[in-house]
């Protein structure tokens, strides 16, 4: 019953927005009803749907559901997680990397789930600072480890393919917490960020 309800929800959203994009077309000057076009609400409403379903997950769910005790005291680092993103302020994608490391405390959780949490708040329109301290935060509050460490790299369409029109810059955000505020831990951490896989 509740999931019927859920599904219905969720269609009443999709056809509000296949019918916005059909408006959105129109005020662009096209022809929504061109053979092309037809389905091109449809598509764009089920696309923007995927691209922010981060708003309907849950990070600390994720990096509790593979939470096992060790006895680990060494930095676990998973670097160049690939993110795709959205920026809240155009709408238009930014995309790059994450390396994400931490100390545990007793627990650790599945190296994929540390690459899902990306996943979670990328898929939102974000801000790339928010994102990376968002990120901090659950695995922090999940694990309660002795450090953690959120580097991005990303690259910001909004800044490429329209306004200042710069198509090299990349920005880095970071946040650390924890052991990782100590300088000899942090660069621990930006070198083996930099090092390459032979
Ligand atoms: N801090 C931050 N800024 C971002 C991010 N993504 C986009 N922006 C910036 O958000 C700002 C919005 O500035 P506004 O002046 O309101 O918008 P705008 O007139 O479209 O600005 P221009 O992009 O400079 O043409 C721009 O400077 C963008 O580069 C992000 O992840 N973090
Ligand atoms: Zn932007």
């Amino acid at each position: 019953m509740a999931y019927h309800k859920v599904e219905q929800y969720e269609d009443k959203i999709t056809s509000g927005l296949i019918d916005n994009y059909r408006d959105t077309l129109a005020l662009l000057g096209e022809d929504p009803d061109r053979e092309g076009l037809l389905k091109t609400p449809e598509r764009v409403a089920k696309a923007m749907q995927y691209l922010t379903q981060g708003y309907q997950m849950d990070a600390k769910a994720i990096l509790e559901s593979a939470k096992f005790h060790e006895d680990v005291s060494e930095m676990i680092l998973v670097k160049d997680i690939e993110l795709y993103s959205m920026c809240e302020h155009h709408m238009l994608p930014f995309f790059g990397k994450a390396h994400i490391a931490y100390i545990p405390n007793g627990y650790i959780t599945g190296l994929s789930k540390i690459a899902r949490v990306v996943d979670v708040f990328s898929r939102r329109l974000q801000v790339q600072e928010r994102m990376t301290t968002q990120i901090l935060n659950a695995i922090k509050e999940s694990l309660n480890p002795i450090g953690v460490a959120v580097v991005i790299e990303a690259r910001h369409l909004c800044m490429m393919m329209r306004g200042v029109q710069k198509q090299n810059s990349v920005t880095t955000t970071s946040a650390f917490w924890g052991e990782f505020e100590k300088a000899e831990t942090r660069s621990e951490f930006t070198k083996l960020i930099s090092s390459k896989l032979s």
